[in-house]
């Protein structure tokens, strides 16, 4: 059985001169939840997005689930799932006709569809709002119903990107759980995220790119043992590889300045 359900194999992009990402190299196991962090800018986006089947690589392959995308990539889209940041939801239907459209696309039975409707509803507490226009969500409701439609056809490979930005701290917990026990069972996550405490307390692995670079790869305990010390923080450890420790030593320097002119 391949238990690799994510593979790159030099993967760029080059936006006209620009290499915004650079030759990356990178396996995610079947069932592993990986966080994918990095500055603004580092490319996390345009990898996402090739790997998505929504950018096409300038150079290089992505296969998800054994597939390559570019090559086959209705065969491909059929076992992966994405929700972007800011999902493009239909406005003028309710909650419940999305799901609806979603399942309808996948071809999956309708007694399958309300089933598993309804018990994704339940767990983002949706389920009294399901007959309401999506244009009458606030934002995080219409993230929560954009990942119910990503997982209704349960699919291999789901791709998130900052899952939790908008969304309140009980939505944000069952949607860890959820991804958690999804996994357990064999889906496995590729999120994106600039919350490091969502990467450290979820993720198994995580990587962070750095100008279209990889520059770490691994559980936190490897990042931690790589810089040397058992006890520091994913953000101790990120603003370090990223450079932001010189930028925080320098916004501290300004305000002990700035006090001191006081
Ligand atoms: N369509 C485009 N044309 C030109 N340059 C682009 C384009 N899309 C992205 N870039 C550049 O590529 C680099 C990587 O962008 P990308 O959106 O992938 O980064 P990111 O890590 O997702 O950033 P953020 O965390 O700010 O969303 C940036 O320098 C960006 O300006």
């Amino acid at each position: 059985m391949n238990t690799t359900s994510i593979k790159l194999t030099d993967l760029s992009k080059v936006y006209g001169k620009y290499e915004a990402v650079k030759n990356l190299q990178l396996e995610v196991p079947r069932g592993e939840l990986f966080g994918f962090l990095g500055p603004n800018g580092a490319g996390k986006t345009s990898t996402i997005k090739m790997m998505t089947g929504l950018l096409e690589p300038t150079k290089g392959t992505v296969k998800v689930a054994g597939i390559n995308i570019w090559q086959d990539p209705l065969e491909a889209k059929k076992r992966i799932a994405y929700v972007p940041d800011q999902p493009n939801l239909y406005p003028k239907l309710t909650g419940w006709e999305y799901l609806q459209f979603i399942a309808s696309v996948f071809r999956i039975p309708n007694k399958k569809f309300q089933v598993k409707a309804e018990e994704l509803l339940h767990i983002f507490s949706l389920t009294n709002r399901v007959d309401e226009l999506i244009e009458s969500y606030s934002h995080g409701m219409k993230q929560k119903i954009a990942i119910c439609g990503a997982l209704i056809h349960e699919p291999d490979v789901l791709f998130l990107d900052e899952p939790t930005v908008g969304l309140d701290p009980n939505s944000a917990r069952s949607l860890k759980k959820l991804l958690r026990e999804l996994c357990d069972h064999g889906m496995t996550a590729f999120v994106s995220t600039h919350i490091l405490e969502i990467a450290e307390q979820m993720c198994d692995r995580i990587g962070i790119i750095l100008e279209g670079r990889i520059i770490a790869l691994g559980t936190m305990g490897e990042l931690r043992e790589h810089k040397g010390s058992t006890n520091r923080s994913l953000e101790d450890i990120f603003l370090e590889l990223t450079g932001g420790e010189d930028q925080q030593a320098l916004i501290s320097e300004i305000s002990k300045t700035d006090q001191g002119d006081k």
